[in-house]
């Protein structure tokens, strides 16, 4: 029997393949259709599966699959589950896993709240070059607070690759019908974004305080996005700088609770430091044959709660207040 975590940072949901665990390691149609079915119709759904491999320089290797069966190159609350995970493998509080395009630092960080475990990590390479996102608008080669009336009036855009694929606009309030058509169609096929991109729409609350909410690539309306989040502080702090205190933390609050992110902005902007500190919730365990998992028969689960849930729920009341 193979073991799955369910998970989640932020409320952002997933579920755990560890590939290492296995005889015989899925290959990736197999994967792409075991994320579709698991996202789809085990525990609820949830919006990605993450997948650990072995590494040669790191203690592992992530892949994100989103709910749609597509690759995306890093996932931020996704990042502090499986830190958590190999932390709690390996015994060991700070180390580095390699995803797509980079190897990130990741380390434990102090509990969220009583019984809500914490992970920081690196969120890193920044680009906003269009041919990075990618992007196409006019003749310009970055996107940064632009007006672009065929997204929608009165609102400027930033477009940051961390590596994936992000598209900002800070707002008086979040309109989440605007959010939802406007993420729909740069989602579908469109000349702006033509591999998609996730949108985020976010309200500047107080100094180093904001709300963010994000249509995401691949799933849909998210209760939160860590990357999303990491790129919507680093551009609150380039744009906002009245707002924006760097020698503390942002809180930012998400439909699914808040995270913390750390921005160190660098002249060359290329060159900031972002930080993403949050809950890594365990929901539940799972347990299906290996031979199930590979047919992509996922009828035969055993599943156990792990109770962590009401904690976090307590950490949610307890920042509403
Ligand atoms: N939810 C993720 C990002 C998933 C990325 C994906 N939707 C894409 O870029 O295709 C996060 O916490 O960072």
């Amino acid at each position: 029997m193979v073991k799955l975590l369910k998970v989640h940072g932020s409320e952002n949901k997933f579920f755990i393949l560890d590939q290492t665990l296995l005889e015989t390691t899925l290959n990736d149609d197999e994967l792409k259709s075991v994320a579709i079915n698991f996202c789809d119709n085990i525990l609820g759904g949830a919006d990605g599966l993450l997948v650990i491999d072995t590494s040669e320089n790191c203690l592992g290797k992530m892949r994100v699959i989103n709910a749609d069966g597509s690759e995306a190159k890093m996932c931020g609350n996704g990042l502090r589950t499986v830190s958590r995970y190999l932390s709690e493998k390996y015994q060991l509080d700070n180390f580095k896993i390699e995803t797509m395009e980079s190897d990130l630092d990741v380390e434990k960080a102090p509990d969220l709240y009583n019984g809500v475990p914490a992970f920081s990590v690196e969120i890193s390479p920044i680009s906003f070059q269009k041919a990075d996102l990618p992007f196409s608008y006019k003749q310009n080669d970055e996107m940064i607070d632009m007006m672009v009336p065929e997204f929608l009036p009165d609102q400027s855009f930033t477009a940051i690759a961390v590596p994936n694929p992000h598209l900002i606009s800070f707002v008086p309030e979040v309109s989440q019908l605007e959010l939802g058509d406007l993420g729909q169609k740069l989602n579908g096929k469109n000349e702006y974004f033509p591999e998609g991109v996730n949108v985020s729409f976010s309200q500047i609350l107080d100094t180093n305080k904001i709300f963010v909410q994000t249509y995401e690539r691949g799933v849909g309306f998210t209760n939160a996005c860590g990357t999303g989040m990491s790129a919507t502080s680093l551009a609150f702090a380039m744009l906002h700088p009245d707002k924006f205190d760097p020698d503390k933390e942002i809180s930012v609050y998400n439909p699914g609770g808040m995270v913390k992110t750390k921005i160190t902005l660098n002249p060359v902007k290329e060159n900031s430091q972002l930080r993403l500190i949050g809950n890594a919730t365990f929901t539940h365990t799972l347990e299906v044959s290996e031979f199930n998992l590979h047919s992509n028969n996922l009828n035969d689960i055993d599943v156990a709660e792990t109770g962590e849930e009401k904690d976090y729920q307590a950490f949610v009341e307890s920042i509403s207040q």
